[in-house]
């Protein structure tokens, strides 16, 4: 099958070398006496692209919020940016950070306001909010509906406003959850084409959760794959699928 993006052996950076932005030792997860992670243990390296993959209900979402320290783990060690996930240093943590959820979470007002609000309450004054958000806005070919009502919008556009939201915080790591769910196939691949260069450009440590295997091959060097809480495969993302009969069965194509 050919992907969008056909990687070159150069692309690989050595990732191992590079500084861990986070490393879960054994987490678990419990919830009415169930497990919804079970010893997870995982590390990703300053400006690695890692992927999550796994059928539904494996309990990707919960260990994006772990490691985004939404919720605490109910065992396990979590160290992000250097500091141990022990709740008073996450407010510190998680202004380095950046989520798009599945479900879009937006403010009212306009398209702008949506991207320059979280900026001003960064502190920005009004002028480099307004500024920086426009210059992600039009990074994401949304310029021309800077004013437009939020609720108005696409699915695609509001997809794109949720990245172009997310990258004007300038996070060390970005965390993507099915962020091209509302995204049809015609309008996907540009979208990725375009992620893709913006990521390069960037030293951003990327999180990413999708159903679609095309979407990490097309931007994710090592993909995880969770099945039931655990960790049942993981490697490059380029071989996975060719190494594991598992993944080929999850993800048949
Ligand atoms: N707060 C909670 N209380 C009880 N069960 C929960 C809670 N949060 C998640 N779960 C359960 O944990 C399991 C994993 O959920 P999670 O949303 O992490 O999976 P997922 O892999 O992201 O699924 P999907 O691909 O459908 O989004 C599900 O069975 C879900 O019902």
């Amino acid at each position: 099958m050919n992907y969008m993006f056909e990687r070159k052996a150069t692309d690989f950076r050595d990732i191992e070398n590079q500084t861990p932005v986070i490393i879960a030792e054994d987490i678990s997860v419990r919830r009415n006496e169930r497990f919804i992670l079970r010893n997870i243990s995982l590390v990703l390296h300053q400006g690695e692209r890692l992927g999550l993959a796994g059928p539904n209900g494996s309990g990707k979402s919960t260990l994006l919020k772990v490691l985004s320290l939404l919720i605490p783990p109910s065992s396990g060690r979590l160290t992000v940016l250097g500091f141990m996930g022990d709740g008073r240093s996450s407010v510190t943590v998680r202004r380095k950070m950046s989520i798009v959820f599945q479900q879009p979470t937006t403010l009212t007002g306009s398209v702008l306001q949506n991207v320059s609000i979280p900026l001003r309450m960064r502190g920005l004054s009004a002028r480099e909010a307004t500024k920086r958000a426009y210059e992600w806005l039009k990074c994401f070919d949304l310029e021309k509906l800077a004013f437009q009502r939020i609720h108005t919008l696409s699915g695609g556009e509001l997809a794109r406003l949720q990245l172009a939201r997310a990258f004007a915080m300038e996070p060390e790591i970005l965390f993507l959850d099915e962020p091209f769910a509302a995204v049809d196939a015609t309008s996907r691949s540009p979208l990725k084409v375009l992620l893709r260069e913006i990521l390069a450009k960037n030293k951003v440590s990327l999180l990413l959760i999708s159903h679609d295997f095309r979407d990490l091959l097309d931007l994710t060097e090592r993909t995880l794959v969770l099945l039931d809480g655990h960790i049942v495969a993981q490697g490059k993302t380029q071989t996975l699928r060719i190494q594991s009969p598992l993944v080929r069965e999850i993800f048949p194509e």
